[in-house]
């Protein structure tokens, strides 16, 4: 079962997208679309094939087979590069960060703001990282946005990662497991904060394992499952419960649940 609903202005979709890693295949015949102004929540069981979606987004890994379109235009052997170009921004699960380095280096590497003379900014690039941090990811325990990313935890690192990807706010925002490392304070900032860019006209694709954070704050729901989509579905038309029944047992979940036997 494959249910769909219609989107008002497309900004990506991928069509028929399969991937396969030898003789197994992980993403069979996908097909979405991420609308403008759009929070959309990528729900699925363990390797249920979102990361693998995810790196197909950003043109990390290619496609076996399908089609990319971005604003309606067709783009084939799409890369990082030009997802770069279009304005796709992704924290991946192991969001590569530089440990030797400052938060600020960090959130700024390879996009420093610098003067006519080419010398880092490196005040400027401090005051933005420390407002930032205040403001966005409000992590309990950074210091300061000098601390080397080498001295802080888990959560706190995935914090940077997304403070890098949300200040270069671009069309997309892809988060795979964000709130993973997260405590709930800024979890519910980062919450917030995407409903926050959605008014700014910046989409996200949220990928996350706790569904309750994928209602509170998605508009549309996309349930993978082996590979496979089984469910697009607009917030208004489910709940908690029905994205429950479709992750835990796939298309059967969800008619049993709405059979009301779930
Ligand atoms: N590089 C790879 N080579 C071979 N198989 C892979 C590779 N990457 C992913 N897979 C397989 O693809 C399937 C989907 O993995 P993927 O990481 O996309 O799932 P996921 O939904 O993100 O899972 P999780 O919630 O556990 O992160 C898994 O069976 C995984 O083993």
């Amino acid at each position: 079962m494959t249910e769909t609903t219609a989107i008002t202005e497309e900004l990506l979709r991928v069509e028929g997208v399969t991937k396969r890693y030898g003789a197994n295949t992980v993403l069979d015949d996908v097909s979405f679309t991420i609308g403008r102004n759009e929070v959309v929540g990528l729900l699925g069981d363990n390797g249920a094939g979102k990361s693998t979606l995810v790196k197909i987004m950003s043109g990390v890994v290619p496609m076996t087979q399908g089609a990319y379109f971005w604003e309606g235009t067709r783009y084939d052997g799409i890369d990082r590069q030009k997802t770069e170009e279009l304005g796709v921004e992704t924290i991946f699960q192991d969001s590569a960060l530089v440990p030797q380095m400052s938060i600020t280096r960090n959130i700024f590497m390879g996009r420093e703001i610098t003067n006519p003379l080419g010398l880092m900014k490196m005040r400027e690039m401090d005051r933005i990282t420390t407002e930032i941090l205040d403001t966005v990811v409000t992590i309990e325990g950074i210091k300061s946005a000098k601390q080397l990313v080498g001295s802080l935890s888990g959560g706190q690192a995935q914090a940077v990662a997304i403070a890098r990807a949300v200040h270069f706010k671009r069309s997309l925002l892809i988060l795979d497991e964000p709130t993973s490392a997260l405590a709930v304070r800024a979890t519910e900032a980062l919450l917030a904060y995407l409903r926050q860019l959605k008014g700014e006209g910046v989409s996200s694709v949220l990928v996350t394992h706790n569904l309750h954070h994928a209602y509170e704050v998605c508009d549309r729901h996309i349930v993978m499952n082996h590979g496979r989509k089984i469910l697009d579905v607009r917030r208004e038309e489910t709940s908690v419960e029905e994205l429950t029944a479709a992750v835990v047992e796939g298309a059967v979940g969800v008619e049993r649940f709405r059979a009301g036997t779930f």
